[in-house]
């Protein structure tokens, strides 16, 4: 297996408590692995130890064979390990293919300087920075809405074009906090289609997420957290069966 991203014996403490206790787990390079586990089992603290919002207090994350313990959020971004936030932070007045375009000169040669003041050869990659830009929007479904200020899209659409923006970036793996939180039964039936398809396009997901119903309908893979340990992991029909996972979300 070709693994993209190595969680190795990861811990997090709090002061006396152990919010994330010695898991470990590969992501392949390809599909979607999903992590669940019910209230306070530790699924955000494992996720900023491997965005960088914060460093494990032992443990190493590996990103494509290489140590990235210790980056911050933006130098893993550099390096292809991209987050969406669970609070959506897109520039509002800005129009949906305006928010993801952006997405892109934060990557291509120009950065967002050239993207403002657009010298000739900016100009040139401008068409394909809108093409690709028009492309994301169809994947996650918004191309109607692409001319909309990003502020007038209700919560759900808001979210999807987060997921857009952010493989703007060209990630090798994409991490999504929570993506179905907040969402109605079509946007979530929306997501879950437009994360198919990433991963079929050959980007590594990596999410966690509560809603059970989502990540079984989606994840090839399954790791699953209760109290900071991982209790179990394999397919989404292995682990539904799960003593384990049956008791630790009963209980
Ligand atoms: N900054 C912090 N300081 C102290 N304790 C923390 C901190 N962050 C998290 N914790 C504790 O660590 C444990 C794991 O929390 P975490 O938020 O990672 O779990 P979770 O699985 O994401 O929960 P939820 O599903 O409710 O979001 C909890 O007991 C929580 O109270």
């Amino acid at each position: 297996m070709n693994a993209i991203l190595e969680v190795k014996n990861a811990t997090r403490r709090f002061g006396g408590l152990v919010a994330v206790d010695d898991v470990s787990f590969t992501v392949p390079s390809k599909g979607v692995t999903a992590v669940i586990g019910p209230n306070g089992a530790g699924k955000t603290t494992l996720f900023n130890i491997i965005a960088g919002t914060f460093p494990p207090s032992e443990g190493a994350i590996l990103l494509g064979g290489a140590d990235v313990t210790a980056l911050k959020p933006e130098a893993k971004a550099a390096r292809g390990l991209v987050r969406t936030f669970q609070l959506v932070k897109l520039f509002q007045d800005l129009t949906a293919i305006e928010n993801v375009k952006v997405g892109f000169h934060l990557k291509t040669r120009g950065g967002l300087f050239a993207a403002l003041v657009q010298p000739a050869w900016a100009r040139n990659a401008e068409k394909d920075v809108e093409d690709g830009a028009a492309a994301l929007l169809d994947l996650v479904g918004l191309s109607k809405v692409a001319f909309s200020p990003a502020a007038v899209l209700p919560y759900g659409q808001q979210r999807l074009l987060e997921i857009a923006r952010a493989l703007a970036a060209r990630p090798q793996i994409l991490l999504l906090d929570e993506p179905a939180a907040g969402l109605n039964a079509e946007e979530s039936e929306r997501l879950a289609k437009t994360i198919r398809r990433i991963a079929a396009d050959g980007t590594a997901v990596l999410l966690i997420e509560h809603d059970m119903k989502l990540v079984m309908d989606i994840a090839d893979e399954v790791v699953v957290l209760d109290y900071g340990r991982k209790i179990a992991q394999g397919s989404p029909d292995a682990v539904k069966k799960d003593p384990a996972v049956i008791a630790a979300y009963l209980g």
